[in-house]
């Protein structure tokens, strides 16, 4: 078990609990979407994986050790908001070598062998030497992932990788991420709001409501009744066949 999160509770007031009594786990490889309407705790759920706030009751481990303990096993992709400095990707990307390094040391050959592999592995080996501040949304989304991927994680933590990009370069991230997840054994939890993807893409979903959240197979837990309670949506998944391939298809309907 890579991930494994145990009673994992977290409110930033008394009156307001977010996240009470979590529990999941992710194999490496697996990709988990975590969903639920907008303000119930879905970033506060990745910034507690990160040890950026600290669960108030539960854990979570990595690989069985505390995560806090585990930090540089994890890399963050945050949503890709324009930079205004004009650090080359190259050098954008050999910042996911930071943790390793010592305070005021240049980051090395081995750096930047590992950070341009990156770079070759999400494919924009082309965009090198050019700034990150004349990158499109979805340049620079792949700059993101590159720079978490020069870390050397075992858990990637994406907060909506696809927001603000066409549908096309949205399919193309999340081909990626699952490409990474399945090639090289990276455990992914990432944010979306779009059922479709989290259908298409993850191997879990994680839904949150409240006090209560539901984990199992994106089948599942999208079914009608469960999108109505959460989301009060009528909704419909067919399983499709087109072009021999098996696909479930999921519609959003109406609003309660
Ligand atoms: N620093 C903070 N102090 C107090 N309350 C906060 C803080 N950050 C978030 N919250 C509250 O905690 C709840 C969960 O916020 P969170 O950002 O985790 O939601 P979310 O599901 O990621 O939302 P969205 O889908 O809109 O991005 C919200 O009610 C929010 O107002």
């Amino acid at each position: 078990m890579l991930l494994q999160v145990e009673n994992g509770s977290y409110s930033y007031t008394k009156e307001n609990p977010v996240l009470q009594g979590i529990n999941f786990s992710l194999q490496e490889g697996e990709i988990l979407a975590v969903m639920g309407p907008n303000g119930i705790g879905k970033t506060t759920l990745l910034k507690c994986l990160m040890g950026i706030l600290k669960w108030q009751s539960g854990h979570s481990l990595i690989d069985g050790q505390d995560s806090g303990m585990e930090r540089k096993k994890i890399g963050y992709v945050p949503q890709a908001h324009r930079f205004s400095f004009s650090y080359s990707v190259r050098d954008m990307v050999v910042f996911g070598r930071a943790k390793y390094m010592s305070l005021l040391v240049s980051p090395g050959k081995e750096d930047y062998k590992i950070a341009d592999a990156a770079l070759e592995e999400v494919g924009i080996v082309h965009l090198r030497d050019k700034s990150v501040s004349r990158l499109s949304g979805g340049q620079l989304q792949l700059v993101l992932i590159a720079r978490a991927l020069a870390g050397q994680p075992c858990l990637l933590i994406l907060d909506e990788p696809e927001s603000h990009l066409d549908f096309s370069n949205q399919f193309t991230i999340l081909q990626i991420i699952k490409r990474l997840a399945k090639e090289k054994g990276i455990a992914c939890v990432m944010n979306t709001h779009y059922p479709d993807h989290a259908i298409r893409f993850a191997d879990h979903i994680l839904l949150l409501k409240g006090e209560r959240y539901l984990v199992g197979r994106p089948r599942d837990v999208l079914s009608k009744e469960n999108v109505r309670e959460y989301f009060k949506m009528e909704s419909s998944m067919e399983r499709v066949f087109i072009d021999g391939r098996e696909i479930d298809l999921f519609v959003l309907l109406d609003k309660i």
